[in-house]
């Protein structure tokens, strides 16, 4: 009995000491014939450039050189797009073996803390529920209570989004011990009680369901307060807000207003129903005045983490935008089990989970789901260096993100080598290396101590710096970087996070004021080397980017319950507005000194993961030659020219085998990623209308930005609140985005229609010709689908495919009737159709 119940405890700290994450590569029988097809691929690719060159079409020059330099350029982005494709591989964690090796019996949990980043600007856009929601969700993930805080900025300066936070807090009290009592997943509770739950099947406790009910009474009358809240902020009074002391709101000027900062949980005693702590909640709005450049999301980012290293300096943090809640629990435990890998964890950057969404449309329509993007090339990354940071649903090493080199045996940390060629790199380093090293020892006592010295100065004394890297700088170059918070640059140099035990927290506060006034960053490295970086409105892109240019690695975690959900805007116009931000923030990086055409070269970046960012960044520019294409079969059909000559039969068999390695490529691609052939041809659908509007659109606001320097707001896209089911899909808004895949579809309609009544007119030999071009325009007519039904809406209860056929018949019939008529002489069609023989 004994000697099982040792073997057992035995194997259970083995078990502890084992890897806390696995790689799992696809296996050979998907990757092997998935390689095999690719390299075929680029064979034919290549024979059929060498047809194609040399067969121009004598009688449509233009027709063919137009098409074959749209085809070199679909080509080049298909290398960028592939390649970085080459060795997908999937994770999986163990999260018992985290638990067993940080969460020892009887001991204090020895998880790292975690701080978290909720962003919200517009509260109309953003309803406060939806935020509410995702801050529950995030006082009651499953993790230590003293480990977690939740820091929400408010760039909006909204009373409203005060007032609903504190009601948060509030309902929290009551929410979060009822999660972690009966461990429901998810934890936010619109999410959570829209679930159906049988309770005839599971023999669910009793107790269970008369509490489930008492708290769904209770979540609905927060909701009613919440919306209470809402109701009355419709209409601003005359002389601003007041809040409920009577003091004017400081933010009734969204444009000029001190920053603000409210600890709403998790200090002086506030319990919740049970007795127990809660985590931190912490309200945050930056100082804005006019005359200063905010950089939007990056900014209030920027702002937070400066905030969170004074108050609470978690090595780790987690940013979500407003609407993405944690929809299992375990997220941040996903995430420790890399961070916290004592051998690998060390270099890594960040955890990026997927985006998956609710409340879109059963066949998402317009591909908001992503799912190409997030099942096939983000595992394709992780076998590289790692995804890119998509924006939301990421957890960062503080360290990484304050602008150092990820470690390596050979480089000491806090050196950066960005831009210069690798031998430069190398010689100097190898220069420097030896006088260093002599001077090092005496240079490390010395700056150690004028250092601690500065810092006992200002209230509080700091044990434990880490003595490195603060041999390397003195403290003018830290406030050079990092600017001129004493208290902040000390809590730079604590590598495992926490803040000094003596600091008072009145003196923190001011000082967590200080450091997010508007002129904190003037002169120094924010937004340009650390933190999340500036000149883009997809500072993702660019935040990864500079992190994988420092040599750090990222990881992709996709948990089989989804860490995180939030929303996506489901009809078309919002949709297009999405993707125009999108594109136009990839616009800016490539016009801007970060290009990852350019920049970094001789760092740690890994050449296919640089393949990928320049894909992710020139991909507006394809709008041009995709809409020349799609263009090309209209005026063919209208020509009754083509952009092939006459084909031979190698020429056939060429085509033929370029479609065939196309579908093949994609075939074997949607089972290693597993992914559905819908959620591929929504992808290539979109593809086509994206490029055909927002793309172009952002191509041409990019450019007047560099050369006439208009600036770019950052569009928030609204999360719709709980009205009906979808109804936003059939939503028509008019926006100019539309006109040029309108404009593509007409004229194809147009080609279809001529082409045929032509091929009827003239006989049936000319059939065979004909049935290229028509696939040709087909082809357009299909990907831009999805567009012509968001276009129609829902106005009309037909269905579109009859809308559609009724107007190709109609033409057709038209024509056909206009030949056959045999009151008219046979002339010209343009003749007949005046009705009067004119000749
Ligand atoms: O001045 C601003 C503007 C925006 N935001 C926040 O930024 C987030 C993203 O805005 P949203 O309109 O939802 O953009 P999406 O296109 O849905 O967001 C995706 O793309 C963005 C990059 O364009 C990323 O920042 C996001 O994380 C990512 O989810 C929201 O939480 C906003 O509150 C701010 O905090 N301040
Ligand atoms: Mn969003």
């Amino acid at each position: 009995m004994l000697s099982t119940h040792n073997s057992k405890r035995r194997t259970r700290m083995d078990e502890g000491r084992q890897p806390l994450s696995r790689k799992l590569p696809i296996s050979s029988s998907k990757i092997s014939p998935y390689r095999l097809v690719i390299i075929l691929r680029l064979v034919i690719l290549g024979l059929f450039f060498h047809y194609r060159i040399l067969h121009p079409v004598n009688d449509a020059y233009g027709l063919w050189l137009t098409s074959v330099i749209c085809e070199i350029w679909f080509a080049a982005s298909w290398i960028l797009d592939q390649f970085p494709k080459w060795y997908p591989i999937e994770r999986e964690t163990y999260l018992d073996r985290l638990s067993l090796r940080y969460e020892k019996e009887g001991k204090p949990s020895e998880l790292a803390s975690v701080d978290i980043f909720v962003s919200t600007v517009d509260p109309m856009k953003e309803p406060p529920l939806i935020t509410a929601n995702t801050v529950l969700s995030i006082l009651a993930v499953d993790y230590p209570i003293e480990k977690v805080a939740c820091y929400v900025s408010d760039d909006g300066a909204a009373m409203l989004t005060f007032e609903a936070l504190s009601e948060t807090s509030e309902f929290a009290r009551k929410w979060v011990p009822f999660c972690k009592r009966f461990s429901i997943e998810p934890r936010a509770p619109e999410w959570y009680f829209a679930q159906r739950v049988d309770y005839l099947k599971d023999k669910v406790d009793p107790a269970f369901i008369r509490e489930r009910r008492a708290m769904k009474r209770e979540y609905e009358e927060f909701k009613v307060r919440i919306n209470g809240l809402v109701a009355t902020a419709q209409k601003v009074p005359e002389d601003g807000w007041t809040m409920q002391d009577g003091t004017p709101w400081p933010g009734n000027n969204v444009r000029d207003h001190p920053g603000m900062i409210q600890v709403f949980l998790g200090h002086n005693g506030v319990h919740d129903v049970e007795g127990n702590e809660l985590p931190r909640l912490v309200y945050v709005s930056r100082e804005k005045r006019p005359g200063f450049d905010h950089h939007k999301k990056a900014g209030a980012m920027n702002s937070l983490v400066r905030v969170s290293a004074i108050i609470t300096n978690a090595p780790y943090m987690l940013n979500v935008d407003c609407d993405h809640y944690i929809n299992n629990s375990k997220a941040l435990r996903e995430a420790m089990c890399f961070m916290m890998d004592p051998t690998s964890g060390k270099k890594i950057c960040y955890v990026q989970f997927p985006q998956r969404f609710d409340g879109i449309d059963r066949h998402d329509r317009y591909s908001n789901r992503n799912v190409v993007f997030f099942d096939i090339n983000m595992k394709g990354l992780d076998g590289i260096q790692g995804p890119i940071y998509v924006g939301t649903g990421c957890v960062f090493r503080r360290q990484a993100l304050y602008g150092y080199d990820a470690p390596t045996k050979k480089k000491p940390p806090g050196r950066t080598c960005n831009c210069l060629p690798k031998w430069c790199c190398c010689c100097c380093r190898s220069k420097k290396k030896n006088k260093k090293s002599k001077s090092n020892e005496k240079k490390k006592s010395k700056d150690a101590s004028k250092q601690i010295h500065a810092l006992e100065n200002i209230e509080e004394g700091i044990e434990g710096i880490d003595n490195e890297k603060s041999a390397l700088m003195p403290q003018i170059k830290f406030e050079k970087k990092f600017g001129q918070s004493s208290v902040f640059i000390a809590s730079t140099l604590m590598e495992d996070g926490g803040v000094p035990k003596r600091a008072s927290s009145a003196s923190l506060l001011k000082e967590a004021i200080h450091v997010i006034s508007c002129g904190y960053e003037d002169k120094t490295e924010w937004g340009k080397e650390i933190g999340w970086i500036y000149g883009s409105v997809t500072e993702d892109i660019l935040t990864g980017f500079k992190m994988h240019c420092h040599g750090w690695r990222s990881v992709y975690c996709m948990p089989k319950r989804p860490a995180f959900k939030g929303s996506a805007p489901i009809n078309l116009s919002d949709r297009l507005h999405q993707v125009l931000r999108w594109a136009l923030g990839s616009v800016e990086i490539l016009l801007s000194r970060h290009c990852p055409i350019w920049y970094g070269y001789g760092c740690g970046l890994k050449w296919l993961e640089r393949f990928s960012y320049i894909n992710s960044i020139v991909y507006p520019l394809t709008s041009i030659p995709l809409i020349a294409y799609c263009t090309l079969p209209a005026v063919c059909l209208l020509t009754g020219k083509f952009i092939v000559p006459e084909i031979s039969n190698y020429a056939s068999i060429i085509f033929m085998a370029l479609f065939i390695s196309i579908a093949a490529t994609g075939i074997l691609e949607m089972q290693w990623g597993h992914v559905g052939i819908h959620d591929w041809w929504r992808n290539e659908q979109f593809w086509v209308i994206g490029g055909a509007s927002a793309h172009l659109f952002a191509l041409f606001q990019g450019l007047l930005k560099v050369l006439a320097g208009v600036n770019t707001n950052f569009t928030v896209t609204s999360k719709a609140a709980d009205d009906g089911e979808f109804s936003d899909l059939y939503l028509f808004k008019w926006t100019s985005l539309l006109i040029p895949p309108m404009t593509l579809l007409i004229i194809n309609i147009i080609g279809v229609v001529v082409g045929i009544s032509d091929a009827i007119n003239n006989g049936y030999e000319t059939w065979g010709p004909l049935f290229g071009r028509l696939f040709f325009a087909l082809w357009v007519i299909v990907h831009l689908y999805p567009f012509l039904k968001g276009w129609l809406g829902k106005q009309d209860r037909l269905p579109t495919i009859i809308v559609v056929w009724s107007i190709l018949l109609a033409s057709v019939l038209t024509l056909l009737w206009v030949r056959i008529n045999p009151f008219v002489s046979k002339g010209g069609i343009v003749l007949e159709v005046c009705g009067l023989d004119c000749s």
